[in-house]
């Protein structure tokens, strides 16, 4: 019957590692961890099994030997007490103890295979075997406890055959009950003769026939004096065997290094099973392949615990480092936590089988190193962002400076970017891997000398607009001056002041140049750009100034200076016996000739005079550019310019008729005498003589200077404003009540405005010619136009 065990707690509780029904302890790592805080003592450790018959006093022995505190049988029951496999641990020392259920079959009738199985499980696992025999079992090679030993030779033989030499287990015999008669020597002898016995006897495996039993055993034999007839020097012997087992510098210590097996005591639990596991379904034990495992499975559990850390560490750095941000030392904080998670792991995983702890040591690694990657990866873009946008806004910043050469300025700007890219990529990148940021840099690289020959093209461009705007500007007054006043050296003019600009402009180009290292083939096509634009400028201003009303302008004004003025230049008044149809003519003819002149600009080099030309592209064709006026506008230009200059010689000669007009002497004697009396009324009344004055004084002024002409002809102008006002007016009214019929006539006229302007002015001017005869017999009349009035308006100014 089992009597239930009163089990202790604390360091000594024991627990029942293999029960009757053979099933392995799930509590093993629990006791290991807390109970006899063994987690972190590594290999520090020691295990040991006590094997013996039954009864035969081995947990009265272990108890007095190690502290522990397992069952003993009662003295009067004489009932098995250790069934299955117990497991304490020693007090005040990292010895676990396990007592085996002694053998005999007594309890358990013939079975003998868990006395196998437990065998099998003790030497797989401990270091030290204690035999425990009473001293008459000594020379009973028949009994009990030869068929133990038999059994625990084959065993061994079947775990460690392959390892003969390397693996070893201590066999400490200890003898109970000695009563000194036969010298503990002898017992040996005895004993060794048995064992060997034993072991001839045995059937070894293939290979290893000739094995000796010391290739796998060390023996150790000891006494211990009668527990109740010598009790004193019972304890005596059994403090001295303590010491064999406590004090590493005794000479008979027993946990050799070449006893270990290799088990760390946080996967004793793991290892532990799966022996037994192997033992229980009869599969072949084989110890190494089972180290190997139980340091893959505790490497995984020990490295899977470090990244726990690791990736609550590293959690940080993806927000900002995928928004775009760079993380202040990064490299050093990847350091950090990587040397944190990998010493974690080299702290446990260490102990275990070292092909294996190798091998995960690397796994480890790379998947710290590949879980950071993504983190070099980010900062590396990140950098390279960054250098280049420090390189644009330092290339922005160095340009604005005067004289900044953009060749120099560049180059700078591209070192200090790209070491600044290598100083962040290199640290980040962390020892031990394959982290690489050449691509990254060649693609840096590549970025800035893009971003760099862009920003070139920009400032190369905005240079030219400069050029251009200033060679416009140049042009400008010159060009408008030389075709205000029209004559032979007219085109002359133009070309030097096209020659003179674009030699500044080219002066400044080659100055540029230099600043952004321009190539002779680059600075010559720019330079042949620069004179085509220039041209185009030319032109262009020259067509502004030969618009329709413009050139009119300019010719009427050339033949006004002509016909109007004398060879002093001062304004001519028209007598009675002037010949006005002789001036008149030369005056018209040599305008007249002035419309071929502006016809076609005349491209001749002022230097050597001979005519030069510009190389035509696909859009500029040089020979056209030089066109100003088609056959047709210079045919049109001819017929106005004819119909205004008429229209001064008729107003020439109408000014000779109006001072014809004389009046006779005596109307002037008659008015004094018939008017003397009102003439001196308006000398006494004051009222009468300043109205006089007020009045008369600015018109004996006018009509001195010769200046009435001229007032006659603003208050003919006024008049024929209001007239034109006040017809519009009429229009309106007119207009507003008969929409259709009315309006017809004007809207005609207007459409024909706006479709053919040329056409327009020329009937319409034409109508006011022919009108002007008709309404007033002189040369104003509404239907000159607005080209007419602005002419006549730009004179009188
Ligand atoms: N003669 C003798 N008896 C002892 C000695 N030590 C213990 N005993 C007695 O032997 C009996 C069995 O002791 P245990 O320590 O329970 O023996 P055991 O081998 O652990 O027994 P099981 O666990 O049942 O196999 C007890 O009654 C002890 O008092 C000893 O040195 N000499």
């Amino acid at each position: 019957m089992d009597t239930p065990r009163p089990h202790p707690s604390g360091s000594l509780a024991q627990l029942h590692l293999i029960d009757e029904e053979k099933k392995f302890s799930q509590e093993l790592s629990t006791y290991v961890d807390q109970k006899w805080n063994l987690k972190d003592a590594g290999f520090n450790y020691n295990v040991l099994a006590v094997f013996g018959s039954q009864s035969t006093g081995k947990s009265t022995l272990l108890n007095r030997l190690f502290g522990t505190q397992f069952d003993v049988m009662s003295e009067s029951s004489r009932q098995q007490t250790t069934k299955g496999i117990w497991i304490s641990k020693g007090k005040d020392m990292k010895v676990l103890i396990m007592d085996v259920e002694g053998t005999d079959g007594r309890e358990r009738g013939e079975d003998q295979d868990f006395e196998r199985k437990s065998a099998l499980f003790s030497l797989a696992t401990s270091e030290v075997l204690i035999v425990n025999m009473w001293e008459h079992q000594v020379g009973l090679y028949n009994g009990a406890n030869m068929g133990l030993l038999k059994t625990v030779f084959e065993v061994n033989l079947q775990l460690f055959g392959s390892n003969r030499g390397k693996e070893k287990t201590l066999l400490l015999f200890v003898i109970r009950d000695h009563v000194g008669a036969t010298p503990l020597a002898n017992l040996s002898n005895t004993l060794k003769a048995d064992l060997d016995r034993i072991w001839q006897g045995l059937s070894k495996p293939e290979g290893l026939e000739n094995c000796k039993i010391l290739d796998y055993f060390d023996f150790s034999f000891t006494t211990l004096a009668h527990k109740l007839l010598q009790p004193e020097r019972f304890e005596e012997e059994v403090a001295l065997l303590r010491q064999r087992f406590i004090e590493p510098s005794n000479p008979d210590y027993v946990f050799k290094p070449q006893y270990s097996k290799r088990v760390p005591a946080d996967g004793l639990h793991v290892y532990a099973e799966a022996i037994w596991e192997k033992i229980v379904t009869n599969k072949d034990l084989d110890l190494p392949t089972q180290q190997e495992l139980l340091a893959q499975f505790r490497c995984d559990e020990i490295a899977n615990l470090a990244f726990v850390t690791f990736k609550d560490s590293i959690r940080d750095f993806r927000h900002p480092i995928e928004s775009g941000q760079l993380v202040e030392n990064l490299g050093p904080k990847m350091r950090e936590i990587r040397d944190v998670a990998i010493k974690s792991f080299v702290k446990d995983a260490s102990r275990y089988h070292a092909e294996v702890y190798k091998r995960k040591h690397a796994e480890v690694l790379t998947k710290a190193n590949s879980m950071l990657e993504s983190f070099f990866v980010g900062q590396l873009k990140n950098l390279h962002k960054k250098a280049v946008s420090q390189f644009s806004s330092e290339l922005q910043q160095a340009l604005k400076k005067d004289g900044a050469e953009f060749g120099a300025v560049s180059a700078t700007a591209k070192d200090n970017a790209t070491a600044f890219f290598l100083q962040g990529a290199a640290a980040i990148k962390l020892e031990e891997t394959d982290w690489e940021y050449e691509e990254e840099q060649f693609q840096l690289e590549q970025d800035l000398q893009e971003f760099a020959a862009t920003q070139r093209e920009k400032e190369l461009s905005k240079m030219l607009t400069g050029l251009e705007k200033q060679i416009k500007k140049d042009l400008e007054d010159p060009i408008k001056l030389a075709l205000d006043h029209p004559g032979p050296g007219m085109w002359g003019r133009v070309i030097t002041t096209y020659h003179h600009t674009m030699s500044r402009a080219e002066e400044l180009l080659h100055k540029k140049a230099r600043t952004f290292e321009l190539g002779q083939e680059e600075q010559q096509t720019l330079e042949e750009n620069l004179r085509r634009q220039g041209w185009v400028l030319l032109t262009m201003k020259v067509q502004e100034e030969s618009v329709d009303g413009l050139l009119l302008y300019k010719l009427l004004n050339r033949f006004e200076e002509k016909f109007q003025r004398d060879e002093r230049g001062l304004p001519r008044v028209w007598k009675p016996d002037d010949d006005i149809d002789t001036p008149f003519r030369k005056a018209r003819d040599e305008t007249l000739e002035l419309i071929p002149l502006y016809a076609k600009i005349k491209a001749l080099d002022p230097t050597t005079g001979e005519e030069f030309s510009l190389e035509s592209t696909d859009d500029f064709d040089f020979d056209q550019s030089l066109r100003v006026l088609s056959e047709t506008r210079q045919q049109e230009l001819t017929t106005q310019l004819k119909r205004k200059t008429d229209a001064s010689f008729v107003e020439a000669k109408r000014s000779v008729v109006s001072t014809q007009v004389k009046v006779p002497y005596w109307v002037g004697v008659a008015l004094i005498i018939l008017g003397w009396n009102e003439f001196m009324a308006i000398l006494m009344n004051p009222l009468y003589l300043s109205l006089t004055l007020m009045l008369g004084l600015p018109f004996g002024i006018l009509w001195y200077l010769d200046l009435l002409p001229l007032v006659q002809r603003i208050g003919w102008k006024a008049y024929d404003q209001a007239m034109e006002f006040g017809r519009e007016k009429l229009r309106d009214v007119v207009h507003s009540s008969e929409p259709v019929l009315v309006r017809a006539p004007q809207q005609r006229i207007l459409e024909e405005e706006q479709g053919r302007p040329q056409d327009f002015l020329h009937r319409h001017s034409a109508r006011s010619l022919s009108s002007h005869g008709h309404e007033r017999g002189d040369t104003r009349d509404d239907g000159e136009g607005l080209e007419m009035s602005s002419f006549e308006d730009k004179k009188n100014l």
